[in-house]
């Protein structure tokens, strides 16, 4: 089962390693604090926080990194160097799916989130579930009910959903993920001197899937996990269509307005939903494994 400070006999200075790694990381490339905070609601979503996102192509089965829910993810070599941090000091002992959970709270604070308790002891997969990503991960244009849903089945409820959109604070988005919000026209939803500025942005409405095309999620405050993001759906400035959906629909529209008047309150909701998600059907007892290596299985 998953307690605070699994590691305090096996490895005591486990979680401090993570933080250390996390902090020199942030340091050289700001934007891998972001990818921790995504690489949790990629992972946890799908059947278990197990690390399953991290394992690379092999002959035998094809990397969850090619779903195209997980379009954008990046910084996966970092986690690499946690790991080898943590191998260094305690060999076979830390997982990897407990550096996404620590990491993905480190994250958080750097980025100026609030700390976050977070139980430990999840094993890793012994395999990727590529064809259920789509399963877990809503689209960036589903609707909300079926937003909610995907949530609910994790237990999180609809303010906890809210809350943890919220992490779309930080980061960027992609063209392709936007233009159709701004070709052939603009969605009337979207503020129009917002939309002026998402089209400099992407100048054609057919992206090249791989270019360097992309928008801040959040033009204010782009690497603080703060209330900004509800501040900008209010005013018709959400980037994807999930994002604009909190206000328009009236279940979640409510918790909207909460947080965009009360970072503190954000940040309490966020922390609780993330805790919720980072404990959804943890891999225990003698089940899975302790991987060596985060992007393959034990040999
Ligand atoms: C309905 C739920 C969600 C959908 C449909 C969604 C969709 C997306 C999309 C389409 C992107 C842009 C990818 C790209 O073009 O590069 C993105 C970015 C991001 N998402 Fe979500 N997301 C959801 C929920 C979440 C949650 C719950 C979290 C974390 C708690 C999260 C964290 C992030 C972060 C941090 C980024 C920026 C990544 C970067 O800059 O590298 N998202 N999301
Ligand atoms: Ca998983």
């Amino acid at each position: 089962d998953l307690q605070l400070n699994y590691y305090s006999q096996s490895c005591p200075r486990a979680e401090e390693i993570v933080k250390e790694q996390v902090i020199k990381l942030y340091h050289k490339h700001g934007n891998t604090a972001v990818s921790w905070i995504r690489n949790l609601f990629h992972d946890c979503m799908v059947k278990s926080c197990d690390a399953s996102i991290l394992l690379d192509t092999t002959k035998e089965q094809k990397s969850e990194k090619t779903s195209q829910r997980n379009f954008g993810m990046r910084n996966f070599k970092y986690i690499e160097t946690i790991k080898e941090a943590l191998e260094n000091e305690c060999p076979n002992t830390v997982s990897c799916a407990d550096i996404v959970v620590l990491s993905a709270r480190d994250g958080v604070v750097m980025l100026g989130g609030p700390h976050i308790e977070m139980k430990t002891g999840r094993r890793d997969s012994k395999g990727s579930y590529l064809t259920e990503v789509e399963n877990f991960i809503p689209n960036h244009n589903d609707s909300m009910s079926l937003v909610l849903s995907r949530f609910q089945s994790v237990g999180v409820d609809t303010e906890g959903t809210v809350a943890l959109l919220g992490a779309h604070t930080v980061g960027r988005v992609h063209c392709v993920n936007i233009v159709n919000r701004l070709y052939p026209t603009v969605d009337p939803t979207l503020d129009p001197n917002y939309a002026n500025y998402l089209k400099g942005r992407c100048p054609s409405p057919n992206p090249v899937l791989k270019a360097v095309e992309y928008a801040r999620n959040d033009r204010v405050t782009p690497m603080v996990l703060d209330n900004v993001y509800y501040k900008n759906i209010l005013s018709n400035k959400g980037l994807l269509i999930v994002d604009q959906q909190l206000v328009s629909d009236p279940t979640t529209y409510p918790f909207v307005e909460k947080f965009a008047n009360d970072n503190g309150y954000f940040h309490s909701q966020f922390a609780k939903a993330l805790i919720i998600l980072s404990e959804n059907s943890p891999i225990s007892g003698d089940k899975g494994e302790i991987r060596k290596v985060c992007r393959h299985v034990n040999k």
